[in-house]
Parts: structure tokens; C-alpha cells; sequence
């Protein structure tokens, strides 16, 4: 029996791995480790998938980003679309879940439900599909767009996707034809894929202003975000759970699981001498630039030893026109005045430049670290960003893993064949799930 001695919650964390290519940081690409086609390499990925199995994490999870990414000079990634490396995972691997990130604002719901069913089918149940709205400007011409449609627009045309989306695996689960009318879709229909061992799949979602808490506390399963402080991450945690108790969920079936990027020594000191050697080698002008687009300022125009200017700090980005996340800059914005961090220290606490919580310790303080955001309230699980691959996820699956089991944290072995059990999400149709979407 696991040892519950140390935690106030019944149940365990959900640990998500999420495979940003070959790693968080802006040189992973260099390590000694990795081919330096890695990045679009099916075997790497698997063999990642494997590791993250062996750790008995809850699911691999992927990113999308439908277009050439910022500059290429830098870091490689994001080549391959997501269903794809998650059919090669799944086909190498039995238990691990499988999210993969797709917009609502460049895609079609017959077809990307089509494809996300047809994966969980021949997975056995093991998929989610995490939905966002894109907010990268430069992809809306991929699609014949001049400019990207407003967040209002995305949003809304996303809560009707999602309602479609789920009609239709509904409809393939029930044997019904389905009729849509919407604002954005009409469709007459039904997919041909069987239902899966979890029924239809689940739904993640990520992005964090109010319209994306919105969708998230109405229609996810679970909810990827973007929290830096234990304070923050607490208010998000009740704010979606009371979205979902709002619109009649259990808000259990909600699950809640910020970014946690992890730098892992033996030794506090051996994860800061990583930290920094990771720091040197990469180029500052990514992370530069890359904090620049999320708070929407200009870097080179701010005082990198002072506080963010006071215009950043108190005004709240005006949504009809800054474009980018509003969850990524209110959590970034919100450690620098919590912390009265100078840009510097905050670029140095960020990785980079990236709006996620960033720890650096032994096993031992990150397993700390998550029990205590666990206790508090704030965290169901993390979604673990490795600063590299494949050594940054193996000593999490080696060293933390035993830990958190210790602590009666984490499962020991996979009890569940599905992700929807494994979540704790009721299937679809049975009298708990009355009020669910899906
Ligand atoms: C934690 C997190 C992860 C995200 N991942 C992606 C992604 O993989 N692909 C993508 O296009 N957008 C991603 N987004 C942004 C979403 O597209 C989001 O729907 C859009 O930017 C609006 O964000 P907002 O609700 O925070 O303003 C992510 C956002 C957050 C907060």
C-alpha cells in the first residue's frame, strides 16, 4: 500500500510529459545525446514515449504550431504534425495517454474529429485533444487568410467547433446522424470510426484569458496553463472549477495542470550548474525576442536592470489588440510585481523567455515542489516541460518518480488501461456524465 502519510488529498498528480521537441531550452538541440535530426525523427520520439512510460506518466503531449515557426536560424521544432508522431508513439507503446494540440481556427471539425477518433480507436483509448485558438499571427496566411481572425472571433467559433466535435464522436458512439446548425458550421453527417475502448476522447484546453477559462470550466476534461506563482495558480484552479460547477459539471472532471519545466541534478547544485551552462550556450536574442512577443513590448527599449516600465505593469493589455496569449503575459506580468523582479531576473526565472513556472533542484525539490502545489490547491498534475531530452525526462522518471511514489503521489503501475479512467472522467452516456460535454 502507498504511504499517504505525507499528503492532505486523496488520489495522485497527474504527470503529463510535454515533448516540446527535443526540449525546452533554447540549446537543447546541441545536446551530445541527440542526432540532430532528432526533431524529425520518429524513433526519437517513440523512444520518449517509452521513457514516459516506464516513469508511468499519464500521457504524452504535444504542441502545434501550423506553420514555420519564428526564426529557423534558432531552435528546430515543431516540424511534424502532432497526430501523426502521436500515431508512431502509440504504436510503440500500451498504457501512456496521447494529447495532441489542434486549432479551432484552422481546421475543420468533421475532419479533426475524424482523426482524433480514429487514433483513440486504434490506440485503445488513450487520446485527448488539447484545443487552442492559434494566436501566431503569420499562420493565417497558410490559409488564405490576410490577418488572424479577433480572440472573440476564435473563441466563439472554438466553443461551437468543440460542440460539433463532440456531436459528431456522440453521433459515431450512438449510431445517429448527426445535423449541426451554427454560427460558423452546418454539417449533415456521421463519422465512420467505431467507438473506442473510452468511448470518444477527451478534451484538454489551453489558453488563459477569460474566454479560454470560459471554454476550459465549460468543455475540457483538462486544462493546460500557464501559472508562475502558488497564488496565481490557486485563483486559476477555483476560477475553472467554478466555471464548471456553473455550468453543471462535477468539477473533479475537470482537471487542472500548469506547465512545470523542470532542470534536474543529482544536487541543487549540480541542476544550477545545468541551468547556467543551458543559459550560456543559447542565443539571448530567441529568448530576447520571445519575451518580447509575450508581453508585447519591445525588449530593446526596457531597462533590462529595472522593473518592467510601469505602462506594462499596470495596464492590462487592451484584448481587441494585443494579439498574443493574455494568459501567458497576465501570469508573467503578475511574478514580476508579486516578486518586484528586474527583466533580467525575470528572463533568468522564465528559461528563456517562456511564461511557464520554471524549477531548478534535486529529485528531491521538485518532488517538493509538486506535492506542495498538489496540497495547496493549486495543481491536479503539471504538464512537465524537460529543459532537454531524453536525460532531462529519464532523471524525472528515475529520481522523482520513486520519490512521489514514496509519498503515495504516484501510481506504481497503470491501473487503467484508458485515459478517461485514468482522469477519472465517467464515460460518455452513463447517468454521471448527464451533464458533461463529453
Ligand atoms: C499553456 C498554453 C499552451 C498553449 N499551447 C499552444 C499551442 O500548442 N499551439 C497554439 O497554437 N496555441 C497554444 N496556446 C495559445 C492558444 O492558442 C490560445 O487559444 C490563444 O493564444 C489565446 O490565448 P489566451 O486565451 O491566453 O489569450 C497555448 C496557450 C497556453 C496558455
Amino acid at each position: 500500500m502507498p504511504d499517504r502519510s505525507h499528503t492532505g488529498r486523496p488520489g495522485h498528480v497527474i504527470l503529463n510529459v510535454n515533448v516540446l521537441d527535443v526540449g525546452i531550452t533554447h540549446d537543447a538541440w546541441r545536446s551530445s545525446d541527440l542526432h540532430p535530426l532528432s526533431f524529425v525523427d520518429t524513433g526519437y520520439f517513440t523512444e520518449v514515449g517509452r521513457i514516459a512510460e516506464r516513469g508511468t506518466l499519464d500521457a504524452f503531449f504535444l504542441a502545434d504550431g501550423p506553420g514555420l515557426r519564428e526564426d529557423p536560424r534558432h531552435k528546430p521544432g515543431r516540424a511534424l504534425e502532432p497526430t501523426t508522431i502521436l500515431g508512431a508513439v502509440a504504436a510503440a507503446t500500451s498504457n501512456i495517454g496521447l494529447i495532441g494540440t489542434l486549432s479551432t481556427t484552422f481546421n475543420d471539425p468533421w475532419e479533426l474529429a475524424y482523426r482524433i477518433a480514429s487514433l483513440d480507436y486504434v490506440s485503445g483509448g488513450r487520446v485527448a485533444w488539447n484545443v487552442v485558438t492559434t494566436y501566431a499571427e503569420d499562420i493565417a496566411g497558410n490559409f488564405g487568410l490576410t490577418e488572424l481572425p479577433d480572440r472573440d472571433t476564435r473563441y466563439r467559433r472554438a466553443a461551437e467547433f468543440v460542440d460539433a466535435v463532440n456531436d459528431l464522436w456522440a453521433s459515431a458512439r450512438t449510431r445517429t446522424p448527426l445535423r449541426f446548425d451554427g454560427e460558423f458550421f452546418n454539417l449533415a453527417g456521421q463519422l465512420p470510426v467505431p467507438p473506442s475502448a473510452q468511448g470518444q476522447p477527451l478534451l484538454v484546453q489551453a489558453g488563459g484569458s477569460p474566454a479560454g477559462r470560459e471554454l476550459a470550466g465549460r468543455q475540457a476534461h483538462a486544462v493546460f496553463s500557464a501559472e508562475l506563482s502558488l497564488l496565481a495558480g490557486i485563483a486559476h484552479y477555483q476560477h475553472v472549477k467554478s466555471v464548471a460547477t456553473k455550468a453543471g459539471r462535477n468539477p473533479e472532471h475537470v482537471r487542472i495542470l500548469p506547465g512545470l519545466i523542470t532542470v534536474i541534478g543529482s544536487t541543487e547544485a549540480e541542476a544550477k550548474a545545468r541551468d547556467a551552462e543551458s543559459a550560456a550556450l543559447a542565443p539571448s536574442s530567441h529568448a530576447a525576442a520571445r519575451f518580447s512577443a509575450t508581453l508585447g513590448i519591445d525588449l530593446h527599449s526596457v531597462d533590462l536592470d529595472a522593473p518592467l516600465p510601469e505602462s506594462v505593469l499596470d495596464e492590462p493589455a487592451d484584448p481587441s489588440r494585443f494579439r498574443g496569449s493574455l494568459g501567458f503575459r497576465e501570469s508573467v506580468i503578475r511574478l514580476a510585481a508579486d516578486e518586484n523582479l528586474t527583466v533580467r531576473q525575470l528572463l533568468g526565472r522564465l528559461g528563456g523567455g517562456f511564461g511557464h513556472r520554471k524549477i531548478v533542484g534535486s529529485p528531491e525539490q521538485v518532488a517538493d515542489t509538486i506535492e506542495h502545489w498538489w496540497n495547496a490547491g493549486a495543481a491536479d498534475g503539471f504538464n512537465l516541460m524537460p529543459d532537454r531530452f531524453p536525460d532531462g525526462l529519464e532523471i524525472f522518471v528515475d529520481e522523482v518518480v520513486p520519490i512521489l511514489r514514496r509519498r503515495g503521489l504516484f501510481r506504481h503501475e497503470y491501473e487503467a488501461s484508458t485515459l478517461r479512467e485514468r482522469f477519472g472522467v465517467p464515460f460518455p452516456g452513463s447517468a454521471s456524465s448527464a451533464s458533461l460535454a463529453g
